[in-house]
């Protein structure tokens, strides 16, 4: 399994949001998409660091998703440029942001659950995400490499270990299995870069080791990986790099042993739990848990002793849940655990 890439072979300069690094994938300015009155990004500058694993992290609504979309070409932005590879790739389409080397993973959708999991390889080849399923088997792309392509899916499902699910409809998939397929069928591009959308929701935690190992063995093929994920174990687990937004702006960055412990950090997560009461000790802790954050955790104890209010107290679950297991997204309705 790949090392963490050293900070020092990451950065340019001081870690601040927007920072530059010292070899970018992907460089992106002044980004923006607003829905009505909504501001959903407004990324003044980023910068992706090339072979590394980042994740992007945020509250709920913080625009992760939709900055994706645009990145990717699935999307239209109101203001911005980005460059991939050295490569200007605003208004470029998605199928053609694939071929350059930039691919976006996708929840199955019910077109392609009711496909077999072959097809749904051989689909990743056109780069499309599947919304678009029979305009994409339809291009000229697969004329001539229909053999080529096979072969090549086949490779990918024996090392995804999907192989003998070839036949079976993506449908009956349990929820790791359907993340493992997403990641093979976005590989059938080969890719410069991979951008995995919440790998870990809905994957039972039997299996996340395994995910996990796949995920680092992308970066050992010299694969950059960028990822959206809310499970901070699997964030500090394998993210060398962690760029951090709120309310559609990056508001920290830097390796996920800081970043977990940085006040803009910390309060962008506070702020987002409005169904959290932040004003008692149990509200902290459970944001504490969530971020997986030891300085959240330590603030809260501190102030639960000077209350003189034990902390087994203040965590009447403690021992059912444990302070390092994070706080899962439900699992899309569709998805089905092994
Ligand atoms: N198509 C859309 N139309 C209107 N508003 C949208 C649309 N897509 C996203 N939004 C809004 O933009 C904001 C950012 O959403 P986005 O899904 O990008 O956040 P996120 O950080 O990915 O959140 P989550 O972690 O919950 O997936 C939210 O307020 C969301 O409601």
């Amino acid at each position: 399994m790949p090392e963490k890439t050293p900070v020092s072979d990451i950065l340019a300069g001081e870690a601040a949001p927007g920072c530059a690094k010292k070899d970018p994938i992907l460089v992106a300015d002044h980004v923006s998409r607003h829905f009505g009155g909504l501001t959903a990004v407004d990324v003044a500058h980023v910068e992706i660091p090339r072979g590394s694993i980042t994740a992007l992290i945020g509250p709920n609504g913080a625009g992760k998703t939709t900055l994706f979309n645009l990145l990717t070409g699935f999307d239209k932005p109101n203001t911005g440029t980005w460059t991939f590879d050295g490569q200007s790739l605003g208004g470029v389409p998605a199928f053609k942001v694939a071929r350059r080397g930039m691919v976006r993973t996708f929840q199955l959708t019910k077109a392609l659950s009711a496909m077999t999991v072959i097809e749904n390889m051989r689909l990743g080849a056109t780069g499309q995400g599947g919304e678009n399923v029979f305009a994409s088997v339809i291009r000229p792309l697969w004329r001539g490499r229909e053999a080529e392509i096979t072969e090549q899916a086949e490779g990918l499902l024996a090392r995804f270990k999907l192989d003998t699910k070839r036949d079976d409809y993506a449908g009956s998939l349990s929820g790791g299995q359907r993340k493992l397929l997403e990641m093979a069928r976005a590989l059938m591009t080969r890719p410069k870069m991979i951008m995995l959308d919440e790998p870990m929701a809905g994957v039972n935690p039997a299996l996340t080791q395994s995910l996990l190992e796949h995920i680092l063995s992308l970066k050992d093929d010299g694969t950059t990986v960028l990822f959206v994920e809310h499970d901070m174990h699997m964030v500090n687990e394998i993210a060398d790099w962690v760029i951090v937004m709120a309310e559609g702006k990056v508001v920290a960055e830097g390796p996920p042993s800081t970043v977990m412990n940085d006040q803009a950090v910390i309060d962008a997560y506070l702020g987002a739990h409005h169904d959290v009461d932040l004003g008692t000790i149990e509200g902290r802790l459970e944001v504490a848990e969530e971020m997986d954050s030891e300085a959240v955790r330590e603030e809260a104890e501190e102030e639960a002793e000077a209350a003189g209010i034990p902390v087994e107290h203040a965590t009447p679950d403690a021992e059912a849940t444990p302070a390092k297991t994070p706080r899962k997204k439900p699992a899309a309705k569709d998805e089905v655990t092994p």
